[in-house]
């Protein structure tokens, strides 16, 4: 290779070194322009106003047509301005989210609290379903329960994670209160009670106390449990406030758990991967090497590092007997340096190890 062309090649690199810089800078603003055109869309929905504002696409194409110093076209400016828009508009059409049912459930009603009432929500027998819809694609986004403040963690969800594709995109908290529910609202008249194993295990105080010869059914939803309750007078159910609205039952005794704090942790499952905040936390999981001291030697960088270590969970690996996935939650976002660095040097302790997400960190009241 003669000199001259290998100081071309080398212009070239450095030239391709800048495009890749701008481009990261384009990425980055392309996103934060989506985010901005969805928080419009969601304003636009709530105050009943249509997406589609074709003189302000006009407008804006005209101001950047004016502003433009080229050599990029005028032609081309417009081409790429109006994918651009397109892609905001696309960004704010009502989603479909598929959530853990059916109807009412505590996830329902996290579902509805976390994103916007007007998209499209479905639901889904188990967590499994979830997952499927939105691996094909069908929904946007899933929302799974993953762990209560009384119960633990909701293992099925854990354990989906290991094959899923899928990252976590978000989290959210709601406080559970389960109320008693029935035709009239009467508790005198309540000698059955239907509820799933959950709420019943977490009213069994109350229960004890107040209704003490009442039988007790168990069911496989809240949902499913508030049904039954309308189909007798002397029926109830353990349910939440969602499912009263939903099948017009009355309350007999309101918030009758008995810890008075108790709130489920819900995930958003889909394919974005949302950029740091500032206030984050990043979700992963992995398998040890079989030496000794293996779970200490790689939790070891998370101390070293100061990082703040948010949650250890352990699963069976299903593979291999006697052999364990942990699941970890660390404080910071995974383009963080100190994140970065940290999870390299867990690699090496780690037969396999997953990042599962990196999402801003909700506000929980538990
Ligand atoms: O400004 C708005 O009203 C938006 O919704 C944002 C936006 C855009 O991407 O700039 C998207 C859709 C509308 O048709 C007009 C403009």
């Amino acid at each position: 290779m003669s000199a001259e062309s290998s100081g071309q090649d080398e212009k070239i690199a450095n030239l391709r070194r800048s495009i890749d810089e701008i481009d990261d800078t384009i990425l980055d603003l392309l996103n934060r322009r989506v985010s901005l055109a969805e928080a419009i869309g969601t304003l636009k929905t709530q105050t009943g106003n249509r997406v589609m504002d074709k003189a302000r696409e006009e407008s804006i194409l005209q101001r950047l047509a004016g502003l433009n110093p080229g050599p990029l076209s005028s032609e081309m400016l417009r081409r790429i301005f109006v994918d651009i828009i397109a892609a905001s508009r696309q960004a704010q059409e009502p989603k479909r989210i598929s959530f853990l049912g059916p109807e009412a459930t505590f996830t329902h009603v996290a579902a509805l609290a976390f994103f916007n009432e007007l998209d499209t929500f479905v639901p889904h027998p188990s967590i499994r379903d979830v997952f499927d819809d939105v691996e094909k694609g069908t929904s946007r986004y899933g929302v799974v329960p993953v762990e209560n403040s009384i119960e633990g963690a909701v293992n099925h969800t854990l354990d989906l994670f290991l094959e899923s594709e899928l990252h976590i995109c978000a989290e959210s908290y709601l406080a559970i209160s389960h109320d008693l529910l029935s035709k009239s609202g009467d508790l005198e008249k309540i000698h059955t009670i239907y509820s799933h194993p959950q709420p019943f295990a977490q009213c069994r105080t109350w229960l004890k106390t107040h209704l003490p010869h009442a039988e007790l059914v168990e069911c496989g939803s809240t949902s499913q449990a508030a049904q039954k309750a309308l189909l007798a007078d002397d029926a109830a159910a353990i349910a939440g406030s969602a499912a009263a609205r939903l099948y017009d039952l009355k309350v007999a005794a309101p918030a009758i758990q008995d810890a008075v704090r108790n709130t489920t942790r819900f995930l958003v499952i889909g394919r974005d991967a949302p950029r740091p905040t500032g206030n984050d936390k990043t979700s992963i999981l992995f398998v040890t090497a079989h030496i000794p001291g293996a779970l200490f030697k790689a939790l070891e960088p998370i101390a070293a590092s100061g990082l703040n270590m948010l949650k250890l969970e352990s699963r069976p690996a299903r593979h291999k007997n006697w052999s364990y996935v942990f699941f970890v939650d660390l404080e910071g976002h995974v383009e963080n340096e100190k994140v970065k660095q940290c999870l390299a040097k867990m690699e090496a302790f780690c037969q396999f190890i997953k990042i599962l997400g990196a999402y801003p960190v909700a506000l929980s009241d538990a």
